[in-house]
C-alpha cells in the first residue's frame, strides 16, 4: 500500500531525527572529553602553581615587613628568633597565601598568626574549638599589653556590642578576635559585621586553629567546623591560615577541600618534641595501690613541679581528684561538665600554681598553654595515638624536660573500646595505642614517629623514653599453646551459651572465676602473674586471633571476646615481643617441663642479637 504524503513526512522527520540523535550523543560525549580534560589540566596548573609556590624561599629575610615582623617579635613577645617553619608560614600567609601549618604541640603556632596579625592592618579572626583554649590565649595576650576580644556562647551583651563596634571602627586597635566555630555558624548578626569589616578593608586574615576538626577523618571532628567553608567565597582576598598538631596526608587533604583552600601551601615542622621523656607503666590492680603510686609521684618525683593527670570518664575524674585530696595533694577536677565559672577558676588556680595537677579529661586539652607543665599522666590511656600526643604535648612548652607517663590496663582498653567501636576508625586508633603501651623494647619516639608517618632514627631519641633510657632488653615468646587453651575455654562458653569478657576469660585461663568455664585438664593451663595474661590477651586482640564482640544492656555497653579471623589460620608459633626482664620471672616460677632457650635483642643492636623463647611461660606446676 502506498504511503500517504503524511506518513512519508513523520518517516522523513524520524530517520532525521536519529541522525540528529547520533550527533548529539557524538556531541556529549566530546564534551564529557573536554570537560574532563580541562579538570585535569586545572589540577595540574593548580599543581604547578602550588609547586612553583612552594619552592620560594619562605624564610627569605628580604619581604616588605622583616623588619617590622622582627621588631614586634622582640618588642611585643619578647621572643629573639623563630623556631622552624614559623618564619616560612608567616611570609606566605603575610603574603597573602593561604597556608596549613603543622607543627607538634607547643611548636608555637599561636605566633604565627598572632605577630602577622600585630604587623597587619585590621583584625585577624582566630576560630578556636574551645573556650578554655580561647581563655588561656586571651590571658597571655592581655600580659604582653596585646588588644585582643573573644565571642562566645558566654559572652555578656556589653561584650559583644564593644566587640561589634571595633570591628568596624578605623581607630580601634584591636587586633585578635577570637570566635568559636559555633558563633559563625549560628549568628548572621556577626556575620553581617564580618561582611562590613571586609568592605572596609579591616579584614587582614583567618587563623583557623586546631584545623584537624574540619576533617572526618581528623580523631577530633567537629561538625560546625564544615561551616567554615563559606569564608573563602565570602571574603576571597583574605589569607586563610589552618594550624594543627596532627594532620596525616589524608587529612590535611580534606581540610584544603573542606575550607576551599586554593594553591595553599602546607609547612611541616617535625613531630619531635626532643625535652620531653615517655614513659609506661603498668597500671596497679586495684585503685588503692594506684593512688598511693600517684601521691608518690606528685610528692616526690614532681615535688613542686605543675602537672595535668588525664582520666576517662567524669566520675572518674572527680573521684580521682577527690582520693588525691584526701592524701593531701593540691589537685582540682576539671570536665565537661563542669559550670563555666569553675571551669575558669580551675584553669586559672592551675595556671597561678594555686593548683600543683589538674585531674581532667579532655575537655582539658587542646591549646592549654602553661609554659612549665613538668609532668602529664595518663590514668588511663587514650582513645588515639593522635590525642595521646596532643594531650602530652601539654607538656614542656618552655623547652625544659617534661615527663609524659601513661599507666597501661587492660580493663581501660575495654573501657574505651565500648565508647569508640562506633566510631568508623574508633578502634584501629585505640589499638594503635595499645600498641604502643605494649611494645616491649621500641623507643616510644620511634612508635609515634611512624605513627605520623615519619622517618626516624631511634638513636635521636637521646635517652628520653623508658626503653631508651635502660637500653630495653626484648625476648621473643611463643604463645601458641596460650591461644589453644583460650580457645578450649571460648569453646566450653559457646556450648554453655555464655559470653565471656576478657576478665573471665582470663579468670578461666586462671583456673578461678566461673567453675563451669574452668578447664578440666588445667594441667596444662598457665599460671602466669595476671599481668603477663592481660598483655598476652592484648596481643592476641591487637593481632587479631581475638575480637571484640559489644552487646548493648538497658545501661551500658558490654565488650564480650570471641576467635579471631586469625585464630583459624594458626601455624606452630606465635611469637610475641616482651621485655627480657620478665622472661626471667616466668622462668623462675615455671618448672619443670617449660623448655626454655633464650637470647636477647637490645633496642639498639636488635639484628645482632634477636632469637627466640620456645615454649617458654609454660608454667606446668599443679599449684593451684
Ligand atoms: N620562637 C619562639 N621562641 C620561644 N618560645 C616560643 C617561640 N614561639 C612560640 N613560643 C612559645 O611556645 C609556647 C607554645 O606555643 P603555642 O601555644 O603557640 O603552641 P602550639 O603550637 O599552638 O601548640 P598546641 O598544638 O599544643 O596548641 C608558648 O608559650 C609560646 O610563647
Ligand atoms: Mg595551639
Ligand atoms: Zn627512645
Amino acid at each position: 500500500m502506498a504511503q500517504l504524503p503524511v506518513e512519508k513526512e513523520l518517516n522523513k522527520i524520524d530517520a532525521e531525527l536519529r541522525i540528529v540523535e547520533e550527533d548529539i550523543d557524538k556531541l556529549q560525549e566530546r564534551k564529557t572529553t573536554l570537560l574532563k580534560r580541562k579538570q585535569a589540566l586545572k589540577e595540574k596548573a593548580n599543581e604547578e602553581a602550588t609547586k612553583k609556590l612552594a619552592s620560594q624561599d619562605w624564610e627569605s629575610n628580604d619581604f616588605p615587613w622583616t623588619k617590622k615582623l622582627y621588631q614586634t617579635l622582640k618588642d611585643a613577645f619578647h621572643i629573639e628568633k623563630f623556631r622552624p617553619m614559623q618564619l616560612s608560614a608567616m611570609n606566605a600567609t603575610l603574603k597573602g597565601h593561604d597556608v596549613i601549618l603543622i607543627m607538634p604541640t607547643g611548636g608555637g603556632k599561636s605566633l604565627c598568626y598572632q605577630l602577622p596579625a600585630l604587623v597587619s592592618d585590621g583584625i585577624t579572626l582566630v576560630i578556636t574549638p574551645l573556650v578554655s583554649l580561647m581563655e588561656d590565649q586571651l590571658a597571655s595576650l592581655e600580659k604582653l599589653g596585646i588588644e585582643a576580644a573573644k565571642l562566645n556562647a558566654s559572652s555578656s551583651k556589653e561584650e559583644v556590642n564593644m566587640v561589634h563596634l571595633a570591628m568596624t571602627d578605623a581607630k580601634s586597635s584591636l587586633k585578635l578576635l577570637y570566635v568559636t566555630p559555633e558563633k559563625l555558624a549560628k549568628s548572621k548578626r556577626f556575620m553581617t559585621k564580618l561582611q562590613k569589616m571586609y568592605q572596609i578593608k579591616r579584614f587582614a586574615c583567618v587563623a583557623v586553629d586546631e584545623v584537624h576538626c574540619c576533617s572526618q577523618w581528623g580523631h577530633d571532628f567537629r561538625p560546625d567546623y564544615k561551616y567554615l567553608g563559606v569564608l573563602r567565597s565570602l571574603f576571597p582576598t583574605v589569607p586563610i591560615v589552618g594550624l594543627t598538631a596532627t594532620a596525616t596526608l589524608n587529612v590535611t587533604n580534606d581540610v584544603q577541600k573542606m575550607l576551599n583552600m586554593k594553591n595553599s601551601l602546607v609547612f611541616k615542622a617535625s613531630f619531635n618534641r626532643p625535652n620531653l621523656y615517655y614513659e609506661v607503666r603498668i597500671k596497679p590492680s586495684t585503685q588503692k595501690e594506684c593512688i598511693d603510686e600517684l601521691v608518690q609521684l606528685l610528692t616526690n618525683r614532681f615535688h613542686g613541679q605543675s602537672g595535668i593527670i588525664y582520666t576517662t570518664s567524669v566520675k572518674d575524674c572527680d573521684q580521682l581528684a577527690s582520693e588525691l585530696r584526701q592524701q593531701k595533694c593540691r589537685v582540682a577536677s576539671y570536665h565537661a561538665s563542669l559550670e563555666p565559672a569553675d571551669r575558669t577558676e580551675v584553669h586559672t588556680g592551675w595556671r597561678e600554681n594555686r593548683y600543683q595537677a589538674v585531674v581532667a579529661t579532655i575537655a582539658f586539652g587542646m591549646g592549654i598553654d602553661k609554659p612549665d607543665v613538668r609532668f602529664v599522666i595518663h590514668h588511663s590511656i587514650s582513645k588515639s595515638m593522635e590525642n595521646f600526643y596532643q594531650e602530652s604535648g601539654r607538656a614542656g612548652r618552655d623547652d625544659l624536660q617534661a615527663c609524659c607517663i601513661v599507666y597501661w590496663r587492660l580493663s581501660d582498653l575495654f573501657r574505651l573500646s565500648t565508647m569508640v567501636f562506633t566510631e568508623q576508625t574508633g578502634l584501629r586508633n585505640l589499638y594503635a595505642m595499645a600498641a604502643y603501651c605494649l611494645d616491649p623494647e621500641r623507643c616510644r619516639r620511634e612508635i609515634i614517629a611512624s605513627h605520623f608517618d615519619e622517618r626516624w632514627e631511634s638513636s635521636s631519641c637521646n635517652k628520653m623514653c623508658d626503653h631508651c633510657s635502660k637500653d630495653s632488653t626484648s625476648a621473643e615468646i611463643n604463645i601458641v599453646e596460650h591461644l589453644t587453651t583460650l580457645r578450649q575455654i571460648l569453646e566450653r562458653a559457646e556450648e554453655q551459651q555464655v559470653r565471656v569478657t576478657a576478665q573471665k576469660l582470663i579468670d578461666a585461663w586462671q583456673n578461678t572465676g566461673q567453675v563451669s568455664l574452668r578447664l578440666p585438664d588445667f594441667k596444662k593451663a598457665a599460671k602466669l602473674p595476671r599481668d603477663k595474661c592481660e598483655s598476652i590477651l592484648a596481643h592476641f586482640l591487637l593481632e587479631g586471633y581475638l575480637k571484640e564482640d559489644f552487646h548493648f544492656t538497658p545501661y551500658s555497653t558490654i565488650s564480650y571476646l570471641l576467635l579471631g579471623e586469625r585464630a583459624h589460620f594458626i601455624n606452630k608459633e606465635i611469637t610475641m615481643k616482651v621485655e627480657a626482664s620478665s622472661v626471667d620471672e616466668a622462668e623462675k616460677a615455671s618448672s619443670s617441663r617449660g623448655k626454655t632457650t633464650r637470647k636477647q635483642s637490645t633496642t639498639h643492636s636488635a639484628a645482632a642479637k634477636k632469637s627466640k623463647v620456645e615454649d617458654c611461660l609454660i608454667d606446668v606446676s599443679d599449684s593451684d
